[in-house]
């Protein structure tokens, strides 16, 4: 399992953080507590008043058997002497008035006032429920759109599988909506019941009301026990269920190549391995925190037996009367039920902090280094100048993957950077794009440190086309204006024509409006690769970045897109990284590199002039072409 050494730590500071979370829905979360106060002291009070009625039928039919006239005291007096103190206390406790029967006027009172607590008792947990259901989806909303900002501002090498990525933001946000609608609505509403129904037990009977105190804390001793034991499966489930999707995210993106090497079985095999793993690890967790319910409905009923047996004495005794041990039974059987509602929502409840504890622990990310307090500006321009001063960058707990690099690419110029498959080339444009920071050395665009400018302002004006083109499952039209949504028919099309889209767009039925992307592969690798350089020409860019941008295109297409590139020359500065050294020769620069250092440098009839490795890479290249 993921997260080793975790296991036994607590749940409380995320718990705090939780709560500290829904601060903006304060008002939900006051509606939330008020109304479950409101309603559950209005159920709390409902037994009371019934427990009064009782008595008033009780007195009304024992007054009737007594003589009209007599006095409570005189008929009490009258059943001691016949030896009978219990019936002269039950007189008294019920406040009997002899000869006189039931007392309706205040019988109809009761019962009115018993059904307008009841019905306000539900109309507040309608309110409570329409709360809840706001608390919940606009936390929900809040917490989703912090991940979504937070899988953009990551590092680029955070090292996170997607998969893994994915679950946090769908599986565990959907078990934290869970968590604060369970303890919002059922838990909140369970404590504030126990608490009401005690105070109510303890008004009618305080020896009673001490009996029934005694299941509460028992229960909450058992259910912190099973809980603690439960938590590190509930651990092992959600890392389990990440598992599961991040495999299924790497099959499915891969599914040809898994058939093709003929490893769909071995995949099959993997997934149900990981699936397996998801199981027991939910089983057992289900399995221990299962132990919670039986558990607490036991305590619950023997408490129950206890306060039954107990009023009962105290009824025979004349300590209490028959609507107070009625009113008690009630209690206990109201208190059943919140205690059953508080721990069975417990695994939902340590489930849904699990989740949180890994949506917090994604959010604690460090971000992409901050821009500087004070920025130095970098305005917009045309074209950028670059210079890349003694620059070293290792990526973490790596060695150095470009060492003490030095490059100067004017104005307009473009730059090849060729170099064995390895040697740093895609590295060290990322430079340039501000993807990383040098561990020493600068990177300068028009003279200013990119370390002292704003983010924004570097990236404005930058365009790349990364080695394997990425397409938005949309039209080819959106895929080329992703960079420039308002851009003009005429920069379209001139965008179009220069990356020779157009050429193969007539030929496919819809044109421009072709579905692709992820679900809809009927573009060929190279097709692709020319939706992403036209993306990447619409933005006119003041610095273009291509990365083996052309390896999937035919001499003759790339041939095109490279004189379009020249075209553009005049306007932007280029970093082409290539492996067909075709590009190079018509490069202002061509910039050699081997093991993360830039070995050569120059025009290509320079560096050929010179016979080192330039000269052997294209050798080799013409060797290959031949
Ligand atoms: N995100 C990363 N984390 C750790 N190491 C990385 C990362 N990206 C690249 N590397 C390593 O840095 C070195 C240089 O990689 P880079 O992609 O810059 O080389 P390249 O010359 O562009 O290679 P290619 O021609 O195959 O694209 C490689 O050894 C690679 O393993």
């Amino acid at each position: 399992m993921k997260a080793p050494g975790r296991t036994d730590r607590s749940l409380l500071p995320t718990l705090w953080r939780l709560i500290r979370f829904l601060a903006p829905e304060r008002w939900q979360v006051a509606t939330v507590v008020l109304c479950v106060v409101g309603s559950t002291c209005a159920a709390a009070v409902g037994p009371r008043i019934l427990g009064a009625a009782t008595d008033v039928v009780f007195a009304g039919a024992l007054g009737r058997t007594l003589p009209l006239g007599q006095t409570l005291a005189q008929a009490a007096d009258a059943a001691r002497s016949r030896g009978d103190t219990r019936l002269a206390d039950i007189l008294v406790r019920a406040h009997v008035v002899p000869g006189v029967g039931m007392d309706i006027p205040t019988l109809d009172r009761l019962l009115a006032l018993a059904l307008a607590i009841y019905l306000m008792s539900a109309a507040l947990g309608w309110l409570r429920q329409q709360a809840v259901n706001h608390l919940v989806q606009r936390s929900i909303m809040r917490l989703r759109l912090k991940i979504g900002a937070k899988l953009h501002s990551l590092p680029l090498s955070q090292g996170r599988r997607v998969g893994d990525l994915l679950s946090i933001a769908t599986n565990d946000t959907d078990s934290v909506a869970t968590w604060i609608g369970q303890a919002a609505g059922v838990l909140f509403t369970a404590l504030t019941t126990i608490c009401t129904v005690e105070a109510m037990l303890f008004s009618v009977s305080p020896s009673l009301a001490l009996i029934g105190s005694v299941s509460v804390p028992a229960s909450a001793l058992l259910v912190s026990i099973i809980a603690k034991r439960s938590r590190r499966h509930f651990r092992g489930q959600w890392s389990a269920l990440s598992e599961v999707s991040a495999h299924v995210e790497e099959t499915v993106s891969a599914m040809d190549l898994v058939t093709a090497f003929g490893r769909a079985d071995a995949a099959l095999a993997d997934f149900d391995r990981h699936n397996n793993t998801w199981y027991r690890a939910a089983a057992r967790a289900q399995g221990v925190s299962g132990m919670v319910v039986p558990g607490t409905t036991l305590v619950v009923n023997l408490n129950f037996v206890l306060i039954a047996t107990l009023g009962g004495l105290g009824v025979a005794t004349g300590t209490l009367s028959l609507g107070d041990v009625q009113a008690c039974a009630q209690y206990a059987r109201q208190l059943l039920q919140p205690m059953l509602q508080a721990s069975s929502t417990t695994n939902l409840l340590q489930s849904g902090l699990v989740s949180a504890e890994r949506i917090f622990d994604l959010l604690d990310k460090s971000d992409e280094p901050p821009d500087p307090a004070e920025p130095t500006p970098l305005p917009p321009r045309n074209t950028r100048e670059l210079r890349i001063e003694r620059a070293t960058f290792s990526y973490p707990k790596n060695s150095p993957v470009v060492v003490d690099a030095t490059l100067y690419a004017p104005p307009g110029s473009m730059v090849a950077i060729v170099g064995a498959t390895g040697s740093g080339k895609t590295t060290l444009a990322s430079l340039a794009a501000r993807f990383h920071f040098p561990c020493t050395g600068r990177v300068l665009l028009d003279g200013v440190d990119i370390r002292t400018a704003r983010r924004v302002d570097v990236r404005r004006g930058l365009a790349i086309v990364p080695q394997e083109s990425w397409l938005l499952s949309a039209t080819i039209r959106e895929n080329i204006v992703f960079g420039r949504p308002h851009a003009n028919p005429r920069e379209f099309r001139a965008a179009v024509e220069a990356a020779q889209v157009d050429t193969f767009v007539h030929g496919l039925p819809d044109g421009y409006d072709t579905v692709v992307g992820e679900a809809a592969g009927r573009l060929s690798a190279g097709q692709r690769q020319l939706i992403a350089i036209a993306r990447a020409f619409i933005t006119e860019p003041a610095l273009l970045i291509l990365d083996e941008a052309t390896n999937a295109l035919d001499s003759g297409t790339e041939l095109a897109v490279v004189r379009a590139m020249a075209v553009l020359r005049w306007r932007c500065t280029s970093l082409v990284i290539a492996h067909r050294l075709s590009t190079a020769r018509i490069a202002d620069i061509v910039v050699v590199m081997s093991q993360g250092r830039i070995v050569e440098q120059g025009t290509h009839d320079d560096l050929l002039a010179r016979g080192g490795l330039y000269t052997k890479l294209y050798d080799a290249h013409k060797a290959v072409r031949a």
